[in-house]
């Protein structure tokens, strides 16, 4: 009886090995056939597992240093190489060429690869899904994010109003981080639910409350299941479910009631909102919930991550702040209008300066679902084509993308927003993507963003930094500046009409 197990376990084994080496020999035909040469190889003691290379990255997350390796990494072994980690092949490339092959022109070659990362988080939505769900999602979001949903900014305003009253009036010392990360929650939910809620003011213990720790905790939790990488095949996340329950009843309550309003409502009255547009379109509330969530996680944690590096830098650089005092100067008291923003130069400047340095979203990821090629990388040279098999994973740091130096000039690492006045840069400064899976949120981000530091700038005369600390690497969903955001702020006398 023995034996015949051996026998079915050799048998197995013989099959795997003829299915590699016919598989390898394909790849093999098709890397000839294009041209292809490999890419330089990351140094690993070992490559079947590479758990050496595993626990350095742990490590380098763990010390805020990953995204400073990544750099010296391209700068060793050129804008493309290769390496295994815990079974994973994957390629990192920073070369232009392959990033538009990867987002764009190749761009049905490749997954997002996010499946299973959000746990039962967003389910099957935008952000984790692929081919005819991808493109479902898409279309039914889209009619809702654009400029006529965005230009009206007196929703912005009523949140900037709670914000102030968190704010110390003496000048004393506050973590804006944390606050600027409930003003876009609450500017969010808002956008798309109709819904005002301060999470700002909340109490300590209140029903809102739980839901902000909860929001601010899936982050994390999110951040443990991408470490675990193959693993989390075998993982049970009891905590990422009570989390994610928390969340899912709280937009459930308002996706409902918005339901049963619109659906006995004898007058067919246009939609006034997002949701009421999404409920004209389906009446799948699961699969609204779902969209409503990944919405509000991408529109919360990437706005408020900008603004807290934004004001880290801010008080730190006087002649900034004071060159953007100036360009508000002739709205005098007046709140700005989205037309108002849209001729703020230096304001924009500025925030895609932080963006260039900070992108929230540091990496770009994508899964090859076919063996294909990346255009560039292979061979002495890095010019010739490099063979993706299929189920690779390319990864792009556009942390160290967007500090090249050959486009952004030898002072890349420098926060100097003039830099713009001369540059124009395409798949060089991606911190929303681009390609057909570029930001949906886009639009609705600049004219949040503008109008949020135009109202700061009217509201203080300066910013003061409160602490020596330098800015730390730190991951969450986004790239988050571990010394947070400590700053005194110095109100002006006259208060905006
Ligand atoms: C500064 C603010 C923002 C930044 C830097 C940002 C950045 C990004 C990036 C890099 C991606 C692509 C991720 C990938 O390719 O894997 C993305 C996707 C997306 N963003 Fe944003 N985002 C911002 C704000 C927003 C806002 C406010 C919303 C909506 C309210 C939003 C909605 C989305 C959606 C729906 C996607 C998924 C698109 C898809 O997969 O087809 N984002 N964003």
């Amino acid at each position: 009886m023995m034996y015949y197990y051996y026998y079915l376990l050799l048998l197995g084994l013989a099959y795997w090995a003829v299915q590699r080496l016919i598989v390898s020999l394909e790849q093999r035909k098709f890397a000839r056939k294009n041209g292809c040469q490999p890419c330089q190889r990351i140094p690993q003691r070992e490559r079947l597992i590479g758990y050496g290379l595993y626990r350095q990255e742990v490590a380098l997350a763990r010390e805020g240093r990953s995204l400073q390796e990544a750099q010296n990494r391209f700068q060793l072994f050129g804008d493309t190489f290769s390496g295994v980690v815990m079974g994973q092949f994957f390629i990192s490339t920073i070369d232009p060429e392959n990033v538009k092959a990867l987002l764009s022109s190749q761009f049905s070659d490749f997954d997002s690869g996010k499946k299973g990362l959000f746990g039962p988080f967003i389910g099957d939505s935008m952000l984790t899904t692929d081919g005819a769900l991808w493109k479902h999602s898409r279309a039914l979001v889209r009619p809702h994010l654009g400029k006529g949903q965005v230009e009206d900014l007196s929703k912005l305003e009523g949140h900037i109003q709670n914000l102030l009253t968190c704010l110390p009036k003496d000048g004393s010392t506050v973590d804006l981080q944390q606050l600027f990360f409930r003003l876009t929650f609450d500017n969010v939910v808002e956008l798309l639910l109709n819904k005002q809620v301060s999470t700002l003011n909340c109490q300590p213990g209140s029903h809102l409350h739980k839901v902000v720790e909860a929001f601010e905790n899936v982050g994390n939790l999110v951040n443990r299941r991408a470490a675990l990488g193959p693993l989390l095949l075998f993982y049970r996340d009891t905590e990422m479910n009570a989390t994610c329950k928390i969340l899912h009843d709280f937009v459930d309550d308002i996706i409902e009631k918005a339901y049963l309003k619109r659906k006995t409502r004898k007058d067919r009255k246009p939609p006034n909102s997002f949701l009421d547009s999404i409920l004209d379109s389906t009446d799948d509330l699961v699969k609204i919930r779902f969209e409503v969530l990944g919405l509000l996680l991408a529109g919360r944690d990437t706005a408020a991550s900008v603004m807290s590096n934004l004001f880290f830098v801010l008080a730190r650089r006087p002649d900034i702040w004071q060159k953007l005092q100036t360009e508000i100067e002739y709205l005098q008291e007046r709140k700005p209008t989205y037309d108002d923003l849209r001729g703020l130069k230096y304001l924009r400047q500025v925030i895609d300066e932080t963006m260039r340095l900070y992108p929230p979203v540091p990496g770009l990821f994508r899964a090859a679902n076919r063996t294909t090629i990346l255009p560039r990388g292979g061979g002495h040279d890095g010019r010739s084509p490099v063979l993706v098999p299929k189920g690779t994973v390319i990864s792009c740091s556009t942390f160290s993308l967007q500090r090249r130096e050959d486009v952004f000039g030898p002072d890349a690492q420098e926060f100097r927003p003039e830099r713009w006045d001369s540059l124009n840069p395409h798949w060089e400064f991606l911190p929303f993507s681009a390609g057909p899976r570029v930001c949906m949120g886009q639009t609705y981000a600049y004219a949040e963003m503008m109008y949020i530091l135009s109202r700061m700038l009217q509201e203080f005369q300066q910013v003061e930094k409160r602490s020596e600390e330098p800015w730390v690497e730190k991951w969450s969903i986004v790239l988050l500046n571990g010394s947070g955001t400590k700053v005194g702020l110095i109100p002006k006398t006259r208060a905006i009409e």
